[in-house]
């Protein structure tokens, strides 16, 4: 890993469409173990930034390291070492849980797919509902077979955006309790986007950004502070008030 353990660790990050800039300078810097909320209103880049941190999308700025790799020369193998999980979580709806995973399995090549396909069954709840229908199942069950799904080449850096978008509060819940076992019995790393504030409340920093830009980071409570807030929505909503003057 790089130095002080972080495992993501890269600055300067742009990305422009056309004549927009829609990742300006992003700094991104993750602790080894650590949860850390990416949150912003929408269309402020995080999944551009998500994107071009597991080496799917091509920044146009940007030095740095991801899992002790450069992230941009070799971003093929950063993107075989992540664990991305996308917006739509990306499964296939006539697949049965476990041929979604067994197909997942064979886009990494790995070796003993049957054994890893059964113990991701057993680690994520899975087992008893394994020739059920991806397309057939609840928003949260849906969401933990992407979760196994993106697990299952042990990657030890999940970025995972917005997991739990129109997710009952109890499966949101289930799968923070999860990312929370992950993160301390097993040290993944941990770098997820969300619009809810309870689960922002759940990470142990946060970065907020607008327009492409970091407007603030850190802890929850030291970004009310800074902010005058009186909680961590208020805080954001009065940066966002701040940034439409200066940027928008
Ligand atoms: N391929 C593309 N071509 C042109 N513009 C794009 C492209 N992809 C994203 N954008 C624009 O870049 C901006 C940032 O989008 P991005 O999806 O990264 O935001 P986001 O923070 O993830 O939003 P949300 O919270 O709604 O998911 C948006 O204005 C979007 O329209």
């Amino acid at each position: 890993m790089t130095g002080g353990g972080l495992v993501i660790d890269v600055r300067g990050l742009s990305k422009r469409y056309g004549d927009r800039t829609v990742v300006d300078q992003v700094d991104m810097q993750v602790g080894a173990g650590r949860i850390v909320g990416f949150l912003g209103p929408n269309g402020s880049g995080k999944t551009t930034s998500l994107r071009m941190l597991c080496g799917l999308l091509t920044p146009d700025a940007g030095e740095g390291q991801v899992l002790g790799l450069d992230f941009r020369r070799q971003a093929a193998e950063v993107k075989r070492q992540v664990g991305y999980m996308t917006q739509k979580f990306g499964l296939y709806e006539d697949l049965s849980i476990r041929e979604n995973l067994d197909f997942v399995a064979r886009l990494f090549s790995m070796p003993n797919r049957r054994v890893a396909v059964d113990a991701a069954l057993q680690q994520l709840g899975l087992a008893s509902r394994a020739t059920q229908l991806a397309g057939a199942l609840s928003g949260g069950w849906k969401q933990r077979l992407a979760l196994a799904a993106c697990l299952l080449h042990q990657p030890r850096l999940l970025l995972l955006d917005e997991p739990t978008a129109g997710v009952d509060p109890k499966a949101r819940r289930e799968f923070w309790d999860e990312l929370h076992r992950l993160a301390r019995d097993e040290g993944i790393t941990v770098l997820v986007s969300t619009h809810y504030m309870d689960e922002a409340e759940r990470c142990d920093e946060l970065v907020y950004i607008a327009y492409g830009k970091v407007l603030a980071r850190g802890q929850a409570q030291d970004i009310v502070a800074a902010a005058g807030a009186s909680d961590l929505e208020d805080a954001f909503v009065r940066l966002v008030g701040q940034a439409q003057d200066n940027f928008a």
